[in-house]
């Protein structure tokens, strides 16, 4: 029997934390940090997301603005709107719903945003700093799923990690964060060879795949520890439900401590949104007031 990694109990101190830091910073500067989402079209993983972050931004004391937009919106109707929240001085967090669909470019877009905004950390310039190691908007998902994992370990340095998925979205910036960790880190994708029996030696496997229920026991060492990050809805015994991309039931009796899906990645994800458009809204409010100052 596996350590259950209870995501949504670990979210609840950073949302709490965030919640005590945003009223702070509404007292200060007499507003709240704003946070834009831009849906485009009913991606089902991005449609649970943005139902979750509504909630949490409420909770939080966020101004949370939603814009939904078709599915056939042109990239110059994205890219105006884009343009707009840049430039919008309530707005200090943009987020926009990956992935897209599939006529328009995504590296466009996510170039678009201004940096100082991106709270996805998604922009060139962010990932750039991530692997520099001096990233201050780091990607939701894969610093939720660090601070999970350093509830099981005291110290990550020296440990195996296999990240299983290699998108820019989850498995490049969790494999830079491991590696800032001091973890030994390997990646593997659909074109690795013995996927089974490299995962097999590893300590931690933190699996992005997108595939339900992929990952199965005879992947995974006794004792390693296993994030499972996958968001997919299934239809099982006539029901709707969300499984990830590890098959729980076979995994969870070998492994040391698991996450599970949901109330694992998913609301750390969003508590570390709420955290990095709190760290966005501060530094751009201090770079308003130097400006101010300089002339
Ligand atoms: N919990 C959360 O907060 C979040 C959850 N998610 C979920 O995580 C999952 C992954 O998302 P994302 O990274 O965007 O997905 P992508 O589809 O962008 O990437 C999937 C990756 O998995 C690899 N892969 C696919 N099939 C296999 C296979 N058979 N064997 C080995 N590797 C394979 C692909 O390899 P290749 O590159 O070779 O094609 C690719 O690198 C999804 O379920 C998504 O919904 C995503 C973001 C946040
Ligand atoms: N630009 C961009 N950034 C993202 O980070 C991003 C994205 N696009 N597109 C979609 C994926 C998916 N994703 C989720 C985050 C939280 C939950 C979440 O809250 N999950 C709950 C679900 C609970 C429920 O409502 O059933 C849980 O796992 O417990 C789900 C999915 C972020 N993503
Ligand atoms: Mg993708």
């Amino acid at each position: 029997m596996a350590f259950l990694i209870d995501g949504k109990q670990i979210s609840q101190q950073v949302i709490e934390d965030t919640a005590a830091e945003v009223a702070e910073f509404q007292i200060t500067y007499g507003i709240k940090p704003g946070l834009a989402v831009v849906l485009v079209g009913e991606d089902p993983a991005s449609q649970v997301y943005v139902r979750n972050k509504v909630k949490r931004a409420e909770e939080v004391g966020l101004n949370s603005i939603e814009h939904r937009l078709a599915a056939t919106c042109s990239q110059q109707a994205l890219n105006k709107l884009v343009d707009e929240l840049n430039t919008d001085p309530m707005v200090h967090g943009i987020l926009v719903q990956l992935p897209l669909p599939a006529h328009l470019n995504e590296a466009e877009i996510i170039s678009a945003i201004s940096p100082e905004k991106d709270v996805d950390g998604f922009h060139p310039l962010n990932v750039g700093a991530l692997a520099c190691g001096e990233a201050s908007l780091v990607p939701c998902t894969p610093l939720g799923c660090i601070i999970m994992l350093k509830t099981v370990y005291e110290d990550l340095s020296g440990k195996n990690a296999v990240v299983i998925g290699r998108s820019n979205i989850v498995g490049k910036p969790m494999a830079a964060l491991l590696l800032q960790e001091n973890c030994t880190v390997t990646m593997v994708h659909s074109r690795t060879k013995n996927i089974e029996a490299v995962c097999s030696q590893a300590d931690i496997v933190v699996a992005a795949i997108g595939r339900p229920e992929f990952v199965s026991a005879g992947w995974i060492k006794p004792g390693a520890t296993v994030i499972d990050v996958g968001i997919n809805a299934i239809e099982r015994d006539g029901r709707r439900r969300l499984v990830g991309d590890v098959d729980f039931t076979s995994v969870e009796p070998i492994a040391a401590a698991i996450t599970p899906v949901p109330g694992g990645v998913g609301p750390m994800t969003i508590a570390c949104l709420m955290k990095n458009t709190l760290t966005a809204a501060r530094s751009q409010v201090l770079a308003r007031e130097l400006e101010r100052e300089a002339g």
